[in-house]
């Protein structure tokens, strides 16, 4: 099991966020960082944990700097854990040429194409990976038994796609304007035709509203989705989600239990997603805390 370096600690809001680094096996060796929220603790509670995944060009600070998620964690008495949006440093040709694709671009997928499937697993970094050496490391109080996610473009893709896949894993899912039918998307075209062998079809593996339709309505889930009718990329039908409605409609949720919202006037940037973040905190924490 690799072990963590610290890289930074601060306190904030009466807890600590801690910046750790390793040798990830799940990205092909390359050197991982994450940060950890731990709210303010006397050494005997261990925390439920809420996973954010940043969007596109972000990484591992992204949310905690701008994403104003802390206080209310600290509140509700939550930990959150922050990951890097792709691998860093794999050399893969082209893999800087396009924002969209390669480094801080890396879908939440397990590449299946020769070129990138040694170092692109973020998936697997974030399911198996990084709750593995958190919990070796036995400093860090978190609750692997309660878990829920969250995120943002991309990383709202994420959540949504490791919450559908891994119902065991999550009690809650959230998103701020999540690319919610990537299959129909230019962003998931460009993905999935570089990362996955079997392309776009693949690509249904990773796509929220292809995944809704395969868990069916009895099954019972929460998700609160966010997105501002005013962000450029939902008006280039980027994100999509009146596709991610129609199917889980079909599929027979009802909006108590998948609940979408226009929010009038807010766009794509971090003054969004902070204005809504308080009640994704508390929305999370309904079932976290239940
Ligand atoms: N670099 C892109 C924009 C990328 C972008 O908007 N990324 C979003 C996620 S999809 C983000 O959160 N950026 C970081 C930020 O706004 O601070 C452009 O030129 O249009």
């Amino acid at each position: 099991m690799a072990s963590l370096e610290t890289v930074q600690s601060n306190k904030s809001f009466g807890g600590v966020i801690t910046k750790y680094k390793f040798e990830s096996k799940a990205l092909g060796g390359l050197n991982a960082q994450f940060n950890v929220f731990v709210p303010e603790s006397d050494g005997s509670t261990k925390f439920p944990v809420l996973w954010y995944l940043a969007g596109l060009t972000c990484n591992e600070d992204t949310g905690p700097w701008k994403g104003g998620f802390l206080r209310d964690a600290a509140d509700a008495g939550i930990a959150l854990i922050f990951p890097d949006t792709s691998p860093r440093g794999a050399g893969v040709q082209g893999e800087d040429d396009d924002w969209q694709f390669g480094t801080g671009a890396g879908f939440y997928l397990n590449a299946t194409a020769d070129k990138w499937a040694k170092n692109y697993r973020m998936r697997a970094h974030i399911i198996e990976e990084l709750p593995a050496v958190i919990q070796a490391a036995t400093s860090i109080p978190l609750d692997f038994t309660r878990q829920s996610i969250f995120g943002h473009s991309m990383g709202g893709l994420g959540a949504l796609t490791l919450y559908l896949k891994h119902r065991d894993l999550f009690v809650s899912c959230s998103a701020f304007a999540p690319i919610s039918n990537p299959t129909n998307a230019p962003w998931g075209h460009t993905a999935f035709g570089g990362y996955l062998k079997g392309g776009v079809d693949e690509g249904k593996e990773y796509d929220p509203t292809e995944l809704i339709k395969t868990v069916g309505g009895d099954a019972g889930v929460h998700i609160l989705v966010d997105y501002g009718d005013a962000d450029n990329f939902y008006k280039q039908k980027q994100l999509l989600p009146e596709n991610l409605v129609a199917a889980a409609e079909k599929a027979g949720f009802p909006t108590s239990q998948v609940t979408v919202r226009a929010q009038p006037g807010y766009d794509h940037s971090y003054y969004f997603i902070s204005t809504f973040a308080p009640e994704h905190i508390k929305f999370h924490a309904k079932f976290l805390k239940a």
